[in-house]
């Protein structure tokens, strides 16, 4: 069976004026159906030019991106974005906000919906509640539930938790994981924190500094709950971090892409 997500030799040159910046510089990569893939980089590497083409909100300069051998030419139904900034309405309520992409269903379907939904990601109780009336955890939730509510089989996550403060942070990452446990998605993460790859994804992947390639792999064969401080992926985590010049010397755990 062929992968559900396939990049294949993608560049994206930006061209301003007299200068042009070579962002991407040939990412090739495949995902498979329910893979949790994360791919870190350094800053500026072109992660969030990596997630825009990724999820077909921007076209490659060269190179070609599949969606169940698909070409993805704009963002499809199949896939939805939750992105460091947030996107829930603030004069909606929590249900209203949930039920927000779901006007194919007659009416009372959407507030059931919407409701399992919100209790999912345990916001039970605060169905009537506007955003304003939330932590910031609890925002992040409503999005990711809105995200969920709508069946995507894609979910592309560009930096989800780094708005909320470190304890928040860690949270949502158990949350997700209990949410991916009864809802299996696809999931492409993009980020520049080694830890949270580390934790959620199935085989996280590197980018090199611009113009990035895909630069080392890493299958993690851990079960769930991870524990940061095991060897293998204290190991892991030397090893990338020495990949993104962080540190000394790769060690042998690299595989080249
Ligand atoms: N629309 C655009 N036009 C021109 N240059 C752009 C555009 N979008 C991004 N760039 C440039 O591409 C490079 C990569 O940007 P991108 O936001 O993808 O990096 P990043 O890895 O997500 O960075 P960070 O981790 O700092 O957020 C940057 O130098 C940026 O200035």
């Amino acid at each position: 069976m062929s992968a559900k997500i396939v990049l294949d030799k993608v560049t994206r040159r930006f061209d301003t004026g007299r200068a042009s910046l070579d962002v991407l510089g040939g990412v090739s990569l495949e995902v498979e159906d329910g893979e949790f893939v994360a791919i870190v980089g350094p800053s500026g590497a072109g992660k969030s030019t990596l997630m825009k083409i990724v999820s077909g909100f921007d076209k490659p300069s060269s190179g070609a991106v599949l969606v169940d051998g698909q070409p993805l030419a704009k963002p499809g139904p199949k896939g939805v974005v939750i992105s460091q900034h947030g996107s829930v309405f603030p004069w909606l309520t929590v249900r209203e906000n949930l039920m927000f992409g779901l006007t194919a269903l007659p009416a009372d379907e959407r507030a059931r919906t919407a409701d399992h939904y919100a209790a999912l990601v345990g916001l039970e109780g605060f169905e009537h509640s506007y955003p304003r009336e939330l932590s910031g955890g609890m925002v992040k939730r409503v999005e990711i539930a809105r995200a969920l509510a709508v069946k995507p089989e894609i979910l592309y996550m560009d930096e989800p938790f780094s708005a909320l403060d470190a304890l928040m942070n860690l949270k949502m990452r158990n949350e997700l994981l209990r949410i991916l446990a009864v809802e299996r998605h696809t999931v492409v993460l993009i980020t520049h924190d080694v830890e949270e790859a580390l934790y959620l994804a199935d085989r996280v992947l590197v980018l090199s500094p611009r113009p990035a390639t895909i630069q080392a792999t890493f299958e993690i064969h851990e079960p769930h709950p991870r524990r940061l401080s095991t060897p293998v992926l204290q190991q892991m985590k030397d090893t990338i971090l020495a990949e993104l010049g962080v540190t000394e010397e790769p060690h042998e755990l690299r595989q080249m892409a």
